[in-house]
């Protein structure tokens, strides 16, 4: 997949192209089947499929205070988009300078002109240009002038659950632990990305040491807990990732009151000898197994992990 920065990185002639436009959070089953009608289209009329996203939620410029936690970040993003299979991605920087333009400048000077756009799908709320002014129906009447059709997303909705598909609905999910239901909504497993980095070295002690990953991980971390899953090694050399089955848990280790932060750690089972320092992770949640707990001692908090291992076994097929 083809990666823009902006307009400016675009070759000439790169069009005709399908164009589907939005934060894409999550790149959650919603985006998917948006990223799917726009390859068909692009099938019919021999263009290419091109995502066009920010580097930022916008509300991150208009209105901070109300920006919500990200559930992936550009890299995870660009690698989710080019799972799917389309041409290119443009990322456009959203700042200042790019919230203010009007709608028509918007389309002209970042779709039609650079990308030779000659279908743009939206969602039913999608809103663009400098306060928001531009909506589908602006849309189709910039269409007519400029020669592109739009099409209009219908409301995706989750099977069972009849409720919109939604990067907020699998927030939701994610703080209260449920990640089975968020990756069906996300059509993906729900996971974070990030670097192996040394911890306080207690865990070998333990009887399990764990990988934890570095406060700058990458995605949204579930509610503190303990859960099954899976450890997949990225380190660079390895031609795809190694993946392992582990026991994961995430909060702030009250058992020993001594970290302030949540932490993400994974222990990889029956494994003791790995060294996956520095390694680049991704940790996958399968299920959740129990809430974190505050033990009185260590004997009590290494009995419960063993019971959790064995859990996880379980829910991971290999009990
Ligand atoms: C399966 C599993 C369950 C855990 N459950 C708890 C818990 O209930 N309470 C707690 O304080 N820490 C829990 N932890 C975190 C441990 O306290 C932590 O892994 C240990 O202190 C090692 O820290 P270190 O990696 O910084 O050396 C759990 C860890 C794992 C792998
Ligand atoms: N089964 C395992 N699961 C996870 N990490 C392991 C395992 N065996 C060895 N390791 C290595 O040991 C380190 C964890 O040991 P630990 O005593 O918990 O130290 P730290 O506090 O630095 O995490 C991991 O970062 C990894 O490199």
């Amino acid at each position: 997949m083809m990666v823009f920065r902006g307009p400016e990185d675009v070759p000439a002639g790169f069009g005709p192209s399908v164009v589907a436009i939005g934060k894409f959070d999550g790149v959650h089953a919603g985006h998917r089947v948006v990223l799917e009608r726009a390859k068909v289209d692009a099938a019919t009329r021999g263009a290419r499929v091109v995502a066009v996203t920010f580097d930022r939620n916008p509300l991150a410029v208009l209105r901070p205070e109300r920006n919500p936690a990200e559930l992936v970040g550009v890299p995870q993003k660009l690698r989710l988009l080019a799972e799917t299979g389309i041409d290119a991605t443009m990322v456009l920087t959203f700042d200042e300078r790019l919230a203010l333009l009007s709608p028509r400048d918007f389309v002209v000077d970042m779709l039609v002109e650079p990308l030779g756009m000659c279908t743009i799908l939206v969602g039913t709320d999608f809103r663009f240009g400098r306060g928001g002014a531009g909506n589908a129906d602006l849309l189709r009447e910039l269409g007519e002038e400029f020669g592109f059709r739009v099409d209009v997303v219908d409301e995706v909705r989750a099977i069972d659950e009849g409720r919109r598909v939604s990067s907020t609905w699998v927030r939701e999910l994610l703080g209260a632990g449920d990640v089975e239901t968020a990756a069906k909504l996300l059509g993906r497993p729900t996971a974070v990305w990030g670097e192996v980095v040394h911890g306080l070295k207690r865990g070998r002690a333990l009887g399990f040491p764990t990988a934890n990953l570095s406060a700058s991980l990458e995605g949204f971390a579930p509610a503190d807990g303990v859960y099954a899953g899976w450890l997949i090694d990225e380190a660079p050399g390895l031609r795809s990732g190694v993946r392992y089955p582990a026991a994961i848990s995430v909060g702030t280790n009250p058992t020993f009151g001594d970290v302030t932060r949540r932490q993400v750690e994974a222990y990889v089972l029956d494994e003791t000898d790995l060294d996956l320092y520095g390694h680049e992770v991704e940790v996958q949640f399968v299920s959740r197994v129990r809430g974190m707990t505050a033990f009185d001692g260590v004997e009590s908090l290494k009995a419960q992990m063993a019971d959790d291992v064995a859990q996880v076994r379980r829910a991971l097929g290999r009990g």
